[in-house]
């Protein structure tokens, strides 16, 4: 509801004065005395931020006054002092979306008599506020609520059992369109998506978008049958998906999962292979999580209860997150000496990817083809499998690069949520098993290895190990303060002798995105930078456990630097196993042997394309099939830029005339762009609908009024049509002053919802302008999230643009 909109309720009687209502927000109640009303679907939002301060003020809850913060959300208040409040779309971690508009309450300030609906998730507290959570209307509300989130999810079932049902009958498949698509979407090696469990919360769209930067899911588009739509309306699998597996650890109704491979690793056990698992820095922290534990699990109670689980030998990835810094810190340092300059610079190092792999596939290297001799056993007759807090180690482990002789060095990846479920569901009690030391020769580790587990740990143990190996000197203070915390980026200068290194350390996709930004436009400039792709680093990772708790990061991080300190070996390069290992076996860090089964290479992932043309609206389709023809509507005239470019003498003329530019994906800006033209000859000019994909460039330069009618697609692109077109036109050749006859308006059609909002027409417009064409009147930013699509910004816009199209006409120069 617009700011402005009032719902009055008093004793059970529900009042509305809104006039216009849209007709899905409109539903029926009946009020304590059992009357029909009619119930708006809106809400009373509070701007938030709006707050004029933020500290103690007083309120009542459910007639109960109290102390709280203003400043705070309704929420997050009611949360805090148990006040039982449901909602789906809200979390702690991410920004408000007010989708689910479970958390209703109703509020009013101190002297009103007016009771508003609000959603708690989305308004703040201000002083005197009324709050209550509990009326018959909300009752009512909630109720309707989740009627309308269980009809979707039954409705998706049914769908599901019929393909089940229809199994044999390809006729009914097609009929439903069901050969075509499945619920479950299967595609992606590491994530699995169950649209029947999918309650339509959006979580998934917003973490994607503002903690990963990937902007996969998407509920544009969405139908009844498939409420979350995938890049391009694709399988995840077929998208430019990293597997981060944060939408799974965000979805707060399990539609959204990890593959689950506890089934193989339980057949893999039964056939007889030898069973080995590796346990990461950030597992021991979140499996007692998992487990329900809120004091965690005892630093040795993991390898027990792997143990009790079936496994034979338990190893501590932390050792080869040891051998990783021995390994990165030599090609760190190898990199750096290698392109130091004469005069002592050094040149950038960023475009080159370190070839170490991850503790998991060294690990894995290393148990298969190092331990297995040890054994006397051939490589594929151990399993070996990692358990860890990430989702995208199981696409990792299946890249053919980490396989040595056909044989995968890890077969199998379990999240701490599937080890923490199966541990459950095998009855194992952690109080049921004592404390055991991890196998060895693999491990042992240093409290540096530990801090793989939380951003910017890795660049902590590479620089105490890194320091020592370029000044032969003991590192003076071991903890790098200034590159700790949970910030999305975090930068630093260290001084080793005179080498002066430029660090940085980035987690969460989103902040990825931003810093390879700034150092592809040569706005920063690093020499060594920590890439971690979930939010906080492997504490945040996709597999582990979900968490409601707003610090929940920040007390695992807390752990792990503890264990750090409690360590009595805190260097990599100290590890006395990592010594015996290159002694025995690798000789020294980077030699052959240690290249063969602890480096790896890397090739470009190919990056989905938008598919050549998405349907376009029939209308669309004949305008392009046929231009210059007269359309259904029987008036419009269509031309070529040619024909309308022939009539410079004919100045009279000319100022009538009005070129009506369309560019449309699926048909919305070309019945927006026919709207302008009826307008335009009501007015008693002559206008003419010109496809942008089609104009004859040449004539473009001499158009002297024109409108832009532009939908934004596919992450801020042009439609399809008109891309050639956006290439052309934005090409550095054109001159400063090519478009210096044109006066001009955009009206852009996009969504809100997508970060790059009508960027497609907000580049034109801003391009228009660079090339000497007039502005007559601001960009409309149609917006189809608004509550009247984009009828209101549409008139508004062409009101401006007519009130100002003949006052903008040049001035003849008199004499
Ligand atoms: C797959 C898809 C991607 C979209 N991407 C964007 C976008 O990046 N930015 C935006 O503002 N709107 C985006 N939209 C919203 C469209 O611009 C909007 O639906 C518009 O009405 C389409 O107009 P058209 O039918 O003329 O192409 C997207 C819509 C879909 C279905």
């Amino acid at each position: 509801m617009g700011a402005g909109a009032s719902a009055r309720y008093q004793d059970g009687d529900y009042e509305d004065d809104e006039q216009s209502r849209d007709e899905e927000g409109a539903a029926s109640v009946c009020d304590d005395e059992g009357s029909q009303g009619t119930y708006s679907d809106t809400f009373d939002e509070q701007c938030l931020g709006q707050a004029a301060f933020s500290g103690p003020c007083k309120i009542t809850i459910n007639g109960v006054e109290c102390v709280v913060t203003s400043g705070k959300l309704i929420l997050e208040v009611l949360r805090e002092r148990g006040v039982p409040i449901p909602s789906l779309c809200w979390h702690p971690r991410l920004p408000t979306v007010g989708k689910c508009k479970l958390c209703a309450v109703e509020m009013k300030d101190g002297h009103s008599p007016d009771w508003k609906k609000a959603c708690a998730c989305a308004s703040v507290i201000t002083p005197d506020m009324q709050i209550r959570t509990e009326s018959q209307a909300l009752r009512q509300h909630l109720a309707e609520t989740l009627k309308k989130i269980a009809h979707g999810q039954a409705e998706r079932g049914l769908f599901d059992k019929a393909v089940h049902h229809y199994n044999d009958t390809p006729d009914l498949q097609r009929l439903f369109g069901l050969a075509r698509h499945s619920q479950v979407d299967n595609s992606n090696q590491a994530i699995v998506l169950d649209v029947e469990a999918c309650t339509e919360c959006s979580r998934c769209v917003t973490v994607c978008r503002e903690v990963s930067g990937m902007n996969i899911y998407s509920m544009v588009g969405a139908t009844a049958e498939f409420p979350i739509v995938k890049q391009y309306g694709r399988l995840i699998g077929d998208t430019e998906c990293v597997a981060c597996g944060q939408c799974a650890v965000f979805c707060p109704s399990g539609a959204i999962q990890e593959q689950n491979d506890v089934v193989a690793v339980v057949q893999a056990m039964q056939a007889g292979k030898v069973m080995v698992a590796g346990v990461a820095p950030a597992t021991r922290i979140g499996l007692g999580e998992q487990l329900g534990l809120a004091g965690g699990l005892g630093y040795n109670k993991v390898p027990s209860l792997l143990r009790a689980l079936g496994f034979q030998f338990v190893f501590d990835t932390n050792f080869t997150a040891d051998l990783t810094i021995m390994e990165e810190g030599h090609e760190l340092l190898g990199r750096i000496q290698a392109a130091v300059r004469p005069n002592g610079d050094f040149v950038m190092l960023l475009p080159h990817l370190s070839t170490a792999r991850s503790p998991q596939q060294m690990l894995g290297s290393l148990v298969k083809n190092y331990f297995a001799r040890k054994l006397g056993r051939r490589p594929d007759e151990i399993c070996y499998v990692s358990i860890m807090p990430c989702t995208a180690k199981k696409q990792e482990c299946k890249r053919p690069q980490l396989r040595t002789d056909d044989v995968p060095d890890v077969d199998y990846v379990l999240t701490v949520r599937e080890t923490g479920d199966w541990i459950r569901a095998k009855g194992i009690s952690p109080d049921a098993v004592s404390e055991s030391e991890y196998d060895n020769p693999l491990g042992t580790h240093s409290g540096a290895g530990q801090l793989f587990g939380v951003s910017g740990g890795v660049m902590e143990a590479a620089l105490r190990t890194a320091y020592e190996l370029q000044t032969h000197e003991t590192l003076p203070k071991l903890t790098f303060h200034e590159i700790r915390g949970l910030e999305g980026l975090r930068t630093s200068t260290v001084m080793m002798g005179s080498l002066e290194l430029r660090v940085a350390v980035v987690s969460g996709g989103a902040a990825v995105r931003r810093l390879v930004d700034d150092i592809l436009s040569n706005r920063a400039h690093y020499h060594f930078i920590e890439v971690m792709f979930c939010p906080g680093g492997c504490l945040g990772g996709g597999g582990m456990p979900r968490s409601e708790n707003p610090h929940v990061l920040e007390t695992r991080a807390a752990r792990i630097y503890g264990l750090d300190e409690r360590n009595v070996i805190r260097k990599s390069h100290e590890n006395p196993q990592i010594r015996a290992l290159y002694e025995d076996f690798l000789g020294e860090p980077l030699s052959p042997l240690a290249h063969r089964l602890l480096h790896t290479t890397y090739t470009p992932r190919p990056v989905p394309k938008p598919p050549p043309v998405l349907t376009p609206a029939p209308t669309a389709e004949q305008f392009f099939q046929h231009p210059g023809s007269i359309d259904d509507e029987g008036s419009i005239r269509t031309v070529s830029a040619t024909d309308e470019a022939e009539d410079e003498a004919l100045a009279a003329r000319e100022a009538k005339k009005l070129s009506i530019f369309y560019a449309t994906q699926t048909g919305n800006a070309l019945a927006v762009a026919k709207l302008v033209v009826k307008s335009a000859r009501q007015l008693g000019y002559d206008p003419v609908l010109l496809d942008l994909g089609k104009i004859d460039r040449s004539k473009f330069g001499k158009v002297r009024q024109a409108v832009f009618v532009v939908s934004t697609f596919w992450d801020g692109h042009f439609p399809e049509h008109a891309r050639g077109f956006w290439d052309w036109l934005s090409q550095p050749f054109h001159d400063r002053r090519y478009l210096k006859l044109m006066r001009y308006s955009v009206f852009g059609l996009g969504n809100s919802t997508f970060e790059l909002f009508n960027h497609a027409a907000r580049c034109l417009d801003k391009r228009l302008a660079e090339l000497g064409a007039r502005r007559v009147s601001p960009i409309g930013d149609g917006d189809y999230e608004a509550k009247d699509k984009y009828r209101g910004t549409f008139r508004t816009w062409m009101k401006t643009f007519w009130k100002n199209l003949p006052r903008s006409l040049p001035v003849k120069k008199s004499g």
